[in-house]
């Protein structure tokens, strides 16, 4: 499997915030979920992959070659949905479009207008009648008509109902399905995540934290629940988080042999990836 995207040794500071040496890569064909809790630092590092931010230090290659060397071939290949404030009001579906379609030189209008209609949006509606699930259908479509390759997109169910959010894990299914897309994608809520992704970046306090195929990452975590009279100096450090009430317990570990081994009476069930991304937040830096 070819790495589309490659950051390494990435580091930048915005005011008392800093990213710390990120380094990861996508792999083709894949929806990576990029997660993390608020103000981890997703946005900034999107930012910096797409140069809307310089960055301090680090390497960010598209398709194996150096961003700064292909600027116009990557553009092409890249749709980009970060918030959905960038529209005008005013126009119509179509005459936004007119506006954006002239930055790509293979945009296709023909997708263009079949994406519109499997999207239920019409060319004729402005922009200011459509819901904030249809603005992000519409955003999705402006994103993907050149034929991009590679689908970023930042907080892209935030605020919607959970109806649209199946309808958009969906759409970008679909579009996955297609040789040779990806998809990467931010998100703190990972509900959505644990149905769509492949793989799983996780970011906490400006460091990765994981990286990882996401059945391999959830097989290896275990949440467990048990009697709190079994934890000790010796079973406390087999966990990454623990939450303990009065008398019982539920924590992560990524040991679990040595939990079924040490804590006979425990309950280890597989973690979802927001118990995931809750039992490692706060912990990076401290
Ligand atoms: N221009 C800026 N100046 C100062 N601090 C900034 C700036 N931009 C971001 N930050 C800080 O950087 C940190 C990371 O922000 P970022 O938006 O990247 O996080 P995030 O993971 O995308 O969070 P969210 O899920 O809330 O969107 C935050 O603490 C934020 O306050």
């Amino acid at each position: 499997m070819k790495p589309i995207l490659e950051v390494k040794g990435l580091k930048k500071r915005v005011g008392a915030f800093e990213l710390h040496d990120l380094s990861f890569s996508l792999i083709e064909g894949c929806i990576t979920g990029f997660i993390g809790v608020n103000g981890a630092g997703k946005t900034t590092t999107l930012k910096l992959i797409l140069g809307l931010m310089v960055r301090d230090a680090g390497e960010i290659a598209f398709f194996g070659k150096a961003v700064l060397d292909q600027e116009r071939e990557f553009k092409n290949r890249i749709g980009v949905v970060l918030d959905e404030g960038y529209f005008y009001d005013e126009l119509t579906l179509s005459e936004m479009k007119s506006v954006i379609a002239p930055a790509y030189s293979n945009w296709d209008d023909a997708l263009f207008k079949r994406h519109l209609d499997r999207f239920g949006l019409q060319g004729n509606q402005k922009i200011a009648e459509l819901s904030k699930g249809m603005r992000m259908k519409y955003a999705i479509a402006l994103a993907i008509s050149h034929h991009a390759d590679l689908l970023i997109m930042d907080e892209p169910t935030s605020g919607l109902d959970p109806k649209v959010r199946m309808e958009l894990m969906d759409i970008l299914l679909d579009y996955v399905k297609e040789d040779g897309k990806s998809v990467f994608l931010s998100s703190h809520n990972s509900s959505d995540l644990d149905k769509v992704a492949d793989a799983l970046i996780l970011i906490d306090n400006g460091r990765i934290v994981l990286s990882e195929d996401k059945d391999i990452l959830l097989d290896r975590h275990g949440l467990v629940k048990g009697d709190k009279k079994e934890l000790n100096d010796r079973t406390r450090p087999l966990f990454i988080s623990l939450h303990e009430t009065e008398y019982g317990y539920s924590g992560l570990t990524d040991q679990k042999a040595a939990v079924r081994r040490q804590l006979q009476h425990a309950l280890i069930e597989r973690p979802t990836v927001e118990q995931i991304l809750l039992g490692y937040a706060g912990r990076s830096g401290r």
